[in-house]
């Protein structure tokens, strides 16, 4: 799985100054960050639908888009998928509810502090 992203990763790479006319990722580049993140929203909100719908072949259709395009704007921002990958690895064994409280914890700290 993470050979997939690793491999995804290295074209989309070198993509960048590839020829826009004949390449998706390198006509993606040209249009520009701004373009990048509409696409990655439209992505987003096309994954929901599809989810929404229960239809197993559209979900992972739009996911496969939404991972695609998120991979782009992450090279487009210079950050390899390994970084994301080393933060959900660091995350393992945390619970999304303990790591709200100690949020909540440090605000309420940090706004007693002011
Ligand atoms: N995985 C993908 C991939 N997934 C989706 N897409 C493209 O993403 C686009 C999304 O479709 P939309 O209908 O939302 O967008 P659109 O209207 O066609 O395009 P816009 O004008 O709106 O940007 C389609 O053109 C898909 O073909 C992808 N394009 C490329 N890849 C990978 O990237 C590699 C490099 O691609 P090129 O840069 O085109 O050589 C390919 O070999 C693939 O491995």
């Amino acid at each position: 799985m993470v050979d997939t992203f690793e491999r995804l990763a290295q074209i989309i790479e070198r993509r960048k100054g590839a020829d826009p006319t004949t390449s998706y990722v390198a006509h993606l580049y040209c249009k520009g960050g701004d373009h990048i993140l509409k696409k990655v929203g439209e992505e987003a909100f096309e994954t929901v639908l599809a989810a929404k719908s229960g239809e197993r072949e559209q979900i992972i259709h739009e996911t496969a888009d939404l991972w695609f395009h998120t991979l782009v704007m992450l090279a487009h921002s210079n950050l390899h998928p390994q970084a994301v990958l080393d933060e959900l690895e660091r995350r393992f064994g945390t619970s999304g509810i303990e790591e709200k409280a100690a949020r909540n914890d440090d605000k309420s700290a940090s706004a007693r502090r002011q």
